[in-house]
């Protein structure tokens, strides 16, 4: 990306901890995420992203644990803090009796930076037309005119909440585009909470994966990369379950995928039972799946290893 990072942090949660009547939907998170970086959030329905961005737009107060966003309290100064970002959610949630013109005028007059030369350009581009009722709009041109209100205060702070589920693909490039364009723009930082794993690692510089209401694990995309390889072998199950240091067994008719941290990995080390076959770069998609669920997980590690965009808390394991 283009973003020239800023000293300091867009995010920071400490120890956050949220309950619903004793169903813990947030355990103990711990999350920074370094100013003019694009930021994704992964997880399996109902790990705990929603949870956690409600609460860093004020939606949520935070009750057990710390959360500041652009070096505030999103609680304390909930109108402070909004005018300084741009939200999107999946949700259709745009009062449908609008017309697009009257939504825009509406956001014009909340937002100080509102940039009514960048709202028109976004019109075009989205092709909106400010005459028409947003519930006579399709899905994708709704989420367009949610995007464009998100961004065309050219907000400091751009969070996506689930923002392409349900869009076509040109709706869905339209919303990567205007990411990258905002970031592109110094200092702007962006989090991206997303089940698209292929859009993440298209845009994101790092991501953090959420189970069961923890950060698992958060990385830069290079460093998933470096860190983490996937070997294919053949063997039994019982062979298979052996090889050191791995995790996030998959079959596949006699052939068996794990994930290993390639500088751990040793080939003479598996059985002589195990024929390996291949090693290569890890995808997102293949770390996710290795370690969305909280069981199985590298060995307990350093999971920080000093790179700068590197915030890993919480559980390794
Ligand atoms: N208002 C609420 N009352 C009770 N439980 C809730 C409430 N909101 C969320 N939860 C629970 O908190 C947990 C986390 O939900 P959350 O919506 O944050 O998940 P998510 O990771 O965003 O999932 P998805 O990918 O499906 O959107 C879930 O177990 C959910 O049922």
């Amino acid at each position: 990306m283009n973003a020239s990072p800023s000293a300091g942090a867009a995010v920071e949660v400490h120890n956050l901890s949220r309950a619903f009547r004793g169903n813990e939907a947030l355990r103990d998170v711990n999350l920074t995420i370094p100013t003019g970086s694009i930021f994704g959030l992964v997880g399996l329905n109902g790990a705990g992203k929603t949870i956690l961005i409600r609460h860093l737009i004020g939606a949520l107060v935070a009750k057990h644990g710390r959360v500041r966003v652009l070096g505030e309290d999103p609680v304390a100064d909930p109108a402070g803090v909004l005018k300084r970002i741009g939200y999107l959610t999946e949700e259709d949630s745009l009062p449908q009796w609008l017309r697009v013109g009257d939504l825009i005028d509406f956001s014009r007059a909340i937002y100080p930076t509102w940039d009514d030369a960048y709202a028109a350009e976004l019109g075009e581009v989205f092709a909106l037309s400010r005459s028409s009722r947003l519930q006579s709009l399709s899905k994708g041109q709704r989420a367009r005119a949610g995007l464009l209100v998100a961004i065309a205060h050219r907000p400091e702070l751009l969070i996506l909440d689930e923002p392409s589920s349900g869009l076509d693909p040109i709706a869905r490039s339209d919303i990567l585009e205007a990411i990258i364009r905002t970031v592109s723009e110094d200092g702007r930082t962006v989090l991206f909470s997303s089940h698209l794993l292929d859009e993440v690692a298209r845009v994101c510089d790092s991501v953090a994966l959420m189970s069961d209401g923890r950060i698992v694990e958060t990385r830069t995309i290079e460093e998933l990369q470096s860190r983490y390889c996937e070997i294919i072998f053949r063997g039994n199950a019982d062979s298979a379950a052996q090889v050191p240091n791995a995790f996030g067994l998959q079959r596949s008719g006699g052939e068996w995928s794990a994930v290993v941290e390639t500088e751990q990995f040793d080939a003479s080390a598996i059985g002589s039972d195990l024929q390996l076959l291949n090693r290569r770069e890890i995808t997102l998609d293949r770390w996710f799946a290795a370690r969305a669920k909280s069981t199985g997980g590298p060995p307990a590690s350093d999971s920080s290893d000093g790179a700068p965009q590197v915030i890993a808390m919480g559980e390794v394991r």
